[in-house]
């Protein structure tokens, strides 16, 4: 039966990248899709965004809502210190096979725990299943309805410190407008907004810093 969109990114990486240098899985991915078909990778301009982001927080705990096909999950666990991991959260189990290639291809598969399910299922194991104490840097990319109720379910099961850093994808395209609003008008959060386009396209879109204040 014929190949989806994802296995064809996943298939041009195998074919382009080198294996064990995650820098070339990058730029293999963001060839394609540019060049080939759009998919909702963040790309290279939002993602050295998320780059900077991640170096400055240099995170010992990173955790990522929505893998996809693990482009973003590649970019953040390459700049992890050693004993630093990244727990990324996929909801579809076929962008979690490819992911879960794509990591072993990029050779960050020891730096990763790929769980398969719903933020709202998962988010709560996080302490006692995952052995989480608290995140420094999360990564929103997922259904973007959920960005605002996954705050709170982050506060709620007290996996925010201070300091915790959220960066948030698409807050333009598709958009997170209850999200914005939510932590823009908390005194608990610390916003700074950093404009952007969408993926491999002209339209605009930006990402969203928000710092937990304790
Ligand atoms: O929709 C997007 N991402 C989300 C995927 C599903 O995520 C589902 N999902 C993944 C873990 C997870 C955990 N729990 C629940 C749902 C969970 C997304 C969409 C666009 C986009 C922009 C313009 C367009 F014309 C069309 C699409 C761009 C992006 O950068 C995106 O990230
Ligand atoms: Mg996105």
């Amino acid at each position: 039966m014929n190949q989806s969109k994802e296995e064809r990114i996943l298939n041009f990486v195998l074919q382009n990248a080198v294996r064990g240098d995650p820098c070339s899985v990058l730029e293999a991915i963001d060839k394609y899709c540019s060049q080939k078909e759009w998919s909702m990778n963040v790309g290279s301009e939002k993602g050295l965004i998320l780059d900077k982001v991640v170096e400055e927080v240099s995170p010992s705990v990173a955790l990522e809502l929505g893998t996809y096909c693990g482009y973003s999950g590649v970019r953040i666990a390459r700049l992890l210190k050693a004993g630093a991991r990244l727990l990324t959260v996929e909801f579809n189990p076929a962008f979690a096979a490819v992911a879960k290639q794509v990591f072993e291809f990029a050779g960050v598969q020891d730096k990763v725990k790929l769980i398969e399910g719903p933020s709202d299922e998962i988010i709560p194991q996080l302490k006692k299943k995952y052995e989480v104490d608290t995140v420094d840097f999360v990564f929103l990319d997922h259904w973007k309805d959920r960005y605002k109720p996954d705050t709170i379910l982050l506060q709620e099961c007290n996996l925010l410190r201070k300091g915790s850093v959220l960066l948030a994808d698409n807050v333009i395209i598709p958009g997170a407008p209850e999200f914005l609003n939510y932590v823009r008008n908390n005194s608990h959060f610390q916003c700074t907004n950093y404009p952007a386009h969408l993926e491999y396209m002209k339209a605009s879109d930006a990402m969203e810093k928000a710092v937990f204040l304790g």
